[in-house]
């Protein structure tokens, strides 16, 4: 890879060196906890979390969850305040989580923030357990925007100095860990140097670049006119330069680190939905993701079982890694519960999978209900022999099959909702007549 240069910022001890890698992005709801450890699995180099608001995570208890092993920013949420008796360890509280073992050294935390204090308060926070700080300063949406955070720091480079200056000077130097920057390029190639080099000069030693312009939609092709010129700059500065934007796998991103002469790579959408786009090609490659996906789901599902994940982003993540046409991505999306989706996936024979989402769901409060999907197949069985004659030709199929006097006794009233929850053995008994 591209990574000579006539200076290179020192690597703090407790840090990373950013070149050479190819690493996950930060990703709102798809790079929590289980899609760091998948990645890593696969063979990423480092792992970005989330983007977490500064006063997000300030004011928030650190703790060693000992049924995961893995460190808990919590806080309470509203409604607990209001009804003490609900379960302290009611896991929607969590507001970022690491494993401190598998993550060792190779996570990186994403903060949003457009204030240099706060910004420096949030990341006291989490600066022992992580290898690196990284300041958003690309995301379009309003909710980042709108603070004055994300991508409009682009258009306050004093500000976004300020606070690069102070985390460098307060969290880098003291704890010894990196601090970095996510940024998108300009519309003019020279408002992008002018802002790079400003940045490359504030102590920093890591940038990614987004190969996008602000306003450009994320299906936009990524431009890659400015990238080579970027990573010229932050080579100059010793500044290590990731790309960012349409990178597929670590043998595209070798291919364009080459390229470019840029250090290394950051991959999103595609690790979203197949992480194993980090295999290196000795270990095969990626898997080929529609004919593949279910050995990448399974490994899913021991971390998101293991770490006992938030139901809803499992569930979130499963939408993005189940081809829609696949059948059981229905019935994985009519699932309510761990046990639930277990089941949709017909993973219950693999190795006490169904026994640990049990716990699972009982750990973090989700009563056992039954989906839709099942609920839908159990009543279908029941009323199978007793369904309404729709025309002619069917009845005189049925009256083949079962006899003009078969006798037909319609249940009352059944119907999926008025179907109790039951256990599926016990169902067809209870209607039988
Ligand atoms: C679901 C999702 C969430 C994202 N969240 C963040 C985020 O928290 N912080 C950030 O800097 N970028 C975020 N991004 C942008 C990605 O990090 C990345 O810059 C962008 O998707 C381009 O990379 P790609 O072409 O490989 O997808 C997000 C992207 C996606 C798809």
């Amino acid at each position: 890879m591209a990574s000579s240069g006539p200076k290179r910022v020192p690597i703090p001890k407790n840090g990373v060196d950013y070149r050479d890698k190819v690493v996950l992005a930060p990703m709102v709801r798809s790079g929590e906890l289980p899609s760091r450890l998948l990645a890593l699995k696969y063979g990423a180099d480092l792992v970005w979390g989330p983007e977490t608001i500064d006063r997000a995570i300030i004011g928030t208890t650190r703790r060693l969850n000992p049924h995961t092993s893995t460190i808990e920013f919590s806080r309470l949420p509203t409604s607990k305040i209001k009804n003490p008796t609900l379960d302290p360890e009611n896991r929607e509280s969590v507001i970022y989580r690491i494993h401190p073992d598998f993550e060792k050294g190779r996570l990186i935390y994403q903060v949003g923030t457009a204030n240099p204090d706060l910004a420096v308060q949030a990341a006291k926070m989490v600066a022992p357990d992580v290898a690196g700080i990284d300041v958003n300063a690309g995301c379009p949406k309003p909710f980042s925007t709108a603070g004055g955070m994300g991508a409009a720091l682009l258009k306050t480079p004093d500000l976004l100095c300020s606070i690069l200056t102070k985390l460098v000077e307060e969290i880098g130097k003291v704890y010894e860990i990196g601090i970095s920057v996510k940024i998108r390029i300009l519309d003019k190639p020279e408002d992008t140097a002018a802002l790079v080099k400003r940045l490359a000069a504030t102590g920093i030693t890591g940038l990614t670049v987004h190969c996008r312009t602000t306003p450009m939609r994320p299906r936009e092709r990524a431009i890659r006119g400015q990238l080579k010129m970027v990573g010229d700059i932050c080579r100059e500065a010793g500044v290590a330069c990731l790309m960012n934007g349409d990178v597929r796998s670590r043998a595209e991103a070798l291919q364009l680190v080459k390229e470019y002469g840029v250090d290394g790579a950051m991959i999103a959408t595609e690790a979203e939905k197949n992480p194993s786009c980090f295999r290196p090609e000795a270990e095969g490659g990626p898997h080929e993701w529609r004919s593949q996906w279910k050995t990448v789901v399974i490994e899913y599902m021991r971390f998101a079982l293991q770490v006992q994940n938030r139901w809803g982003n499992t569930k979130y993540l499963l939408g993005q890694m189940i081809p829609g046409k696949e059948k059981c991505y229905a019935d994985m999306n009519s699932s309510k519960c761990y046990q639930d989706v277990i089941k949709a996936l017909k993973l219950d024979s693999v190795d006490g999978m169904l026994e640990q989402a049990k716990t699972v769901d009982e750990r973090l409060g989700i009563p056992p209900r039954e989906s839709r999907a099942s609920k839908r197949a159990r009543i279908k069985e029941a009323l199978k022999s007793d369904a309404p004659v729709k025309n002619k030709k069917e009845r005189h199929e049925r009256e083949a099959d079962e006899g003009p006097n078969a006798k037909r006794v319609r249940l009352p009233n059944v119907t999926e909702d008025s179907v109790p929850n039951m256990p599926e053995a016990a169902a067809p008994a209870a209607l039988s007549v």
